[in-house]
């Protein structure tokens, strides 16, 4: 059977190996730093210039295609999912790393169909490791099929989560009460790549079992959250039930007695979400 979106997923599998190379040769380069939310919440020219590149290459092929692109909310552009198809871009995942040269970097293309994604691609171009998720069919990285870690101890895993760019004290507070419960239940070990997509390409290659954060964008995840699931993985809510992509809050697992089991531990908080009417960027 044809695949409807097979020429789409080809084009942003393109367009992130393009879009990784731009990235690399900026790392050789001066990286002038600006902030957008907050002194902590970075981006770059290159930020800028990929996500450009990316949504310019799409528009040419597939016009009438819609975007949700980081940068182009942070410009004032609308962050809201329709039914139509839509391209959900985070053009560096991990934008502080990119300037730190600290080497786990991203670009992320989401496309989501009647407000479901369809397929996802994480290209970590440091690693030049392609993970590539189309719904029904699988998950991969560079071309190997995917599988979420087997482990149903929680004792036994490794949990990744962030810090993430906000410095209000009460999130903070919440973030480390949750850290700190999950951390002493006890687990072999909390890890973080600095990249939201990153961490979720990794329950999906079954190195951590599961990765939490509240705080994230829908362009963060909307990629990673496919590539997930196809690997055998669940995605949940921070409070438990169905995960809501544009809430800013998600766990991703191997499975749903490991997140279960994190939700249990979770100081729960929510941020403004990302379709809020009034919201301009954070
Ligand atoms: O570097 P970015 O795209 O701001 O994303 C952060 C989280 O918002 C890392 O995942
Ligand atoms: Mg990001
Ligand atoms: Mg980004």
């Amino acid at each position: 059977m044809t695949d409807l979106w097979q020429n789409s997923m080809d084009h942003a599998v393109a367009a992130a190996r393009r879009a990784g190379q731009v990235v690399q040769q900026a790392l050789q380069d001066d990286r002038k730093v600006m902030t957008k939310s907050s002194s902590v919440d970075l981006v770059t020219q290159t930020d800028q210039r990929v996500e450009q590149l990316i949504i310019q290459s799409v528009k040419e092929k597939f016009p009438t295609h819609r975007f949700i692109g980081e940068e182009s909310v942070a410009a004032g552009e609308p962050c809201v999912l329709t039914d139509d198809p839509t391209w959900i871009i985070d053009p560096i995942d991990g934008t502080t790393n990119f300037v730190h040269a600290f080497p786990f970097v991203a670009v992320s293309i989401g496309f989501s169909v009647n407000k479901q994604v369809e397929f996802g691609v994480v290209y970590s171009c440091l690693e030049d490791k392609m993970f590539t998720a189309r719904r029904g069919r699988g998950a991969f990285c560079n071309g190997e099929p995917l599988q979420v870690s087997h482990q149903t101890d929680i004792k036994q895993s490794i949990i990744a989560t962030e810090f993430g760019s906000s410095r209000d004290p009460e999130a903070v507070d919440k973030i480390f009460s949750s850290l700190r419960n999950v951390l002493c239940i006890p687990i072999h070990g909390v890890r973080g790549a600095g990249t939201a997509a990153v961490n979720m390409c990794l329950v999906a290659s079954g190195c951590v079992e599961a990765y939490y954060e509240t705080g994230i964008h829908v362009w963060d995840v909307a990629a990673g959250s496919l590539i997930v699931s196809e690997a055998g993985g669940v995605l949940m809510d921070t409070e438990g039930g169905e995960v809501d992509l544009m809430s800013r809050r998600i766990v991703a697992a191997n499975n749903r007695t490991i997140a279960e089991r994190i939700i249990r531990e979770i100081d729960p908080f929510s941020p403004t979400r990302d379709d809020a009417p009034s919201k301009s960027s954070q």
